[in-house]
């Protein structure tokens, strides 16, 4: 067998502190104000995609977790990322023939595409599978046609699959630049810290059981332009101050300030939701109740500090953000008020070990803290606590036997 042209990549998944909702391109996919997020550790969450490019291949393919999607030529979005990558390996195939006199330049361009693609967590649990996927997709098609061009200007092409996809190009704090131009050449992802520069701040996704949500991200934030009041008041009056503050808290570490926007942010969003019509509801009882005992935490402790920040996208999940040493306090506080179902260890599998030879759920409460304040849940709303932090960027996989295609160049594994 000749050369073997194939890459794999896995991506992280990212949570806005700034929420992203509105478009004012809907086919570029070009937003109605900024956004900001924070990168998450790709031990726990990400998208693993393997892209094989062959004169042998009768046709592109694409496989989602092990299941052909057969309707490719119709996903316009990731139409856009093929056509576009694809534009810019011919135009590099032809300088190279051009003004580089390399004649043995290989024709990846005309190939077509074998692409396998996994996520290593539920895609029904909502945690922005999008993102983290056509980051990966980008970021592979970039690699297997060795285009020389940089995170950002990929950005823009990750950006076109799904817009959140554009900030999980980078590791750490990353901003989505809005940009002003109509063809978008200017709305792009950039790194505001790496992912080293604030060790101490980490996650806790807390699953919330939900039957699949009713309005998706695209849908939703269309009819909030359509029909929201505030959003113009958002967009021209609130996010350009957040943006600046947020970057400020993050280079200074400023858990204050950044645990503030970012809980008044997703409030925003979800008053956007509210003010849209008809009205869109993505938290829930148990979403409120998680906001209700952060609050409760952050106001009754001693030093009156907050200690812990919780951010919602679309859908029921929280996502709490908080420095190291409060971890454990607060995944006792969240699984004695949400205990789960009888598997400890689907629940909570205590990837720092944090709580060896205790029961979590069953510590005491921090000092100060009214344990009134709302009942205790059935067993079984919250599905799942993760615990994770800030992580890195999209990563070459290296080894010839860690991709998801077989020699071939077919799926490993379907299902
Ligand atoms: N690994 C992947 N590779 C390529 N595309 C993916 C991948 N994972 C998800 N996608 C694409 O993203 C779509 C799911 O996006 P959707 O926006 O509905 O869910 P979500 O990202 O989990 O939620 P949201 O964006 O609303 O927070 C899939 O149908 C698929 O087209
Ligand atoms: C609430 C959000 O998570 C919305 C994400 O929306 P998507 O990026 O999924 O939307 P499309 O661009 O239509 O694919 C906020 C955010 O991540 O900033």
């Amino acid at each position: 067998m000749g050369t073997v042209y194939e890459k794999t990549v896995t991506s992280p998944v990212n949570i806005a502190v700034i929420k992203y909702w509105g478009k004012r391109d809907t086919n570029l996919i070009l937003p109605t104000n900024s956004s900001l997020s924070v990168t998450l550790s790709q031990d726990h969450l990400q998208s693993k995609t393997t892209i094989r490019a062959s004169p042998d291949f009768e046709k592109t393919r694409l496989w989602l977790n092990g299941v052909e999607d057969t309707a490719i030529e119709k996903n316009k979005r990731l139409q856009n990322c093929l056509s576009e990558t694809r534009r810019l390996r011919k135009e590099y195939e032809e300088r190279l023939r051009k003004d580089k006199n390399v004649d043995n330049v290989i024709p990846l361009s005309e190939y077509n595409l074998h692409i396998c693609s996994e996520n290593n967590f539920p895609t029904a649990a909502g945690l922005a599978s999008s993102a983290s996927g056509f980051a990966c997709l980008a970021y592979t098609l970039s690699q297997i046609y060795e285009l020389p061009i940089s995170t950002t200007e990929l950005s823009k092409i990750a950006r076109q699959g799904s817009g959140s996809a554009c900030r999980s190009l980078f590791g750490g704090f990353v901003a989505w630049e809005m940009g002003f131009q109509d063809d978008g050449s200017d709305s792009q992802a950039v790194q505001i810290a790496s992912q080293d520069h604030w060790p101490e701040l980490e996650a806790l996704i807390c699953v919330v059981s939900d039957t699949k949500k009713d309005t998706s991200s695209t849908e939703g934030m269309q009819n909030t332009v359509n029909t929201s009041t505030l959003l113009r008041h958002r967009i021209e009056h609130v996010v350009p101050l957040r943006m600046k503050s947020m970057i400020k808290a993050i280079h200074e570490r400023d858990f204050q300030k950044f645990a503030e926007i970012t809980m008044q942010d997703s409030n925003q969003f979800h008053a956007l939701c509210l003010d849209t019509y008809p009205p869109i509801f993505y938290l829930n009882d148990v979403s409120r109740a998680i906001i209700r005992v952060i609050t409760e935490y952050n106001s009754s402790n001693p030093e009156r500090k907050l200690k812990a920040a919780y951010t919602f996208d679309a859908g029921p999940n929280a996502v709490i953000y908080t420095t190291s040493e409060n971890v454990p306090e607060i995944i006792n506080l969240i699984a004695k008020y949400f205990p789960g179902n009888e598997n400890t260890r689907d629940y909570f599998s205590d990837p720092f070990q944090l709580f060896v030879g205790k029961t979590i759920g069953e510590q005491p409460l921090p000092l100060g803290f009214n344990d009134q304040i709302i009942p205790v849940f059935p067993k079984g709303n919250v599905k799942q606590i993760l615990h994770t932090k800030v992580g890195d960027g999209p990563k070459v996989v290296a080894g010839e036997f860690d991709g998801l295609l077989n020699k071939q160049g077919w799926p490993k594994k379907l299902k």
